[in-house]
């Protein structure tokens, strides 16, 4: 299978390849450039260091494993779903589409339920904040007759990769705007109960991969809680190396799914 794996930065990306083993390549996009990983399975006959990174003319006892393309897609839903539809047409029309997109990265975690360091995994994307504001409070898009605000990830497959990961799962809220106050927090909480974190690219990632029918998955890692704004406070770094450590305990999980077993 070929799986996309979209970030919005590139810092994000890394932290994402260091989960793979093998080294990338890349190709470029108008949408961006993709860093290719190819997972090989050895047979008893063939050392990984003599191995071939290429798929043409391989020994009996080497088969090409899962592909995994990252892209840096960008910040913020609009132009994470412009770059992630880019990489899938490409995909699509060079006749190797992709099974599943990944959108990965770092969020704002809802304390205490999902604190600094941990990983969630959506079961829900929604987008937290698209809709009308009217006197009655806020209404959905889907409630004023267009589109959609929600994407469901494949139920099987997130919960064998919570299972694997440890992440919590539950509702990933994508906004265009950073909250930064409490009053914020709480008025997102009560729209989504059921939110554990807040990004900014799930969303559109998940557009773009239902456009294309592809089923899609939310992995996050919490740098900061959802509240008043406070930069010095991020913990990226950790966030960085929990986003690695999930993705590597993430891919024997993505390896073995099966999109059509019910
Ligand atoms: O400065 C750095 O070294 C650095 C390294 C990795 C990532 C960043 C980002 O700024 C990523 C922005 C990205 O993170 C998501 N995010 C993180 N916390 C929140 C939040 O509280 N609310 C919404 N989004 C959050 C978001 O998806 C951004 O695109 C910097």
């Amino acid at each position: 299978m070929r799986i996309l794996v979209a970030t919005a930065v590139p810092a994000e990306r890394d932290a994402v390849a260091r989960a793979l083993p093998a080294p990338g390549t890349e190709t470029r996009l108008p949408a961006g450039t993709l860093h290719r990983h190819r997972t090989t399975t050895h047979g008893p006959d063939t050392p990984p260091s003599a191995a071939p990174l290429t798929t043409g003319s391989q020994p009996a006892s080497l088969t090409t494993g899962p592909e995994y393309d990252l892209l840096a897609a960008g910040v913020g839903p609009a132009l994470a779903a412009a770059s992630t539809s880019g990489a899938l047409t490409a995909a699509a029309l060079a006749g190797r589409p992709y099974g599943l997109v990944v959108s990965a990265g770092i969020a704002g975690g809802f304390l205490p339920e999902a604190p600094l360091g941990s990983l969630v995994l959506a079961d829900e994307i929604t987008a937290a904040d698209l809709g009308a504001e009217t006197p009655d409070g806020f209404l959905p898009v889907t409630d004023l007759g267009f589109g959609t605000v929600t994407h469901h990830p494949p139920r099987d497959l997130v919960r064998a990769a919570a299972t694997a990961t440890g992440a919590r799962t539950g509702t990933v809220l994508t906004v265009s705007t950073v909250t930064g106050s409490a009053e914020r927090a709480a008025a997102l909480r009560a729209l989504h109960p059921r939110a554990l974190a807040e990004a900014m690219e799930g969303f559109g990632v998940a557009e773009a991969a239902a456009a294309h029918s592809t089923p899609v998955l939310e992995l996050r890692a919490v740098s900061n809680p959802v509240g008043p704004r406070d930069r010095a406070a991020w913990r990226i770094g950790d966030a960085l190396t929990a986003l690695t450590t999930g993705f590597g305990k993430l891919t024997p999980v993505l390896e073995s799914w099966d999109p059509y077993e019910p």
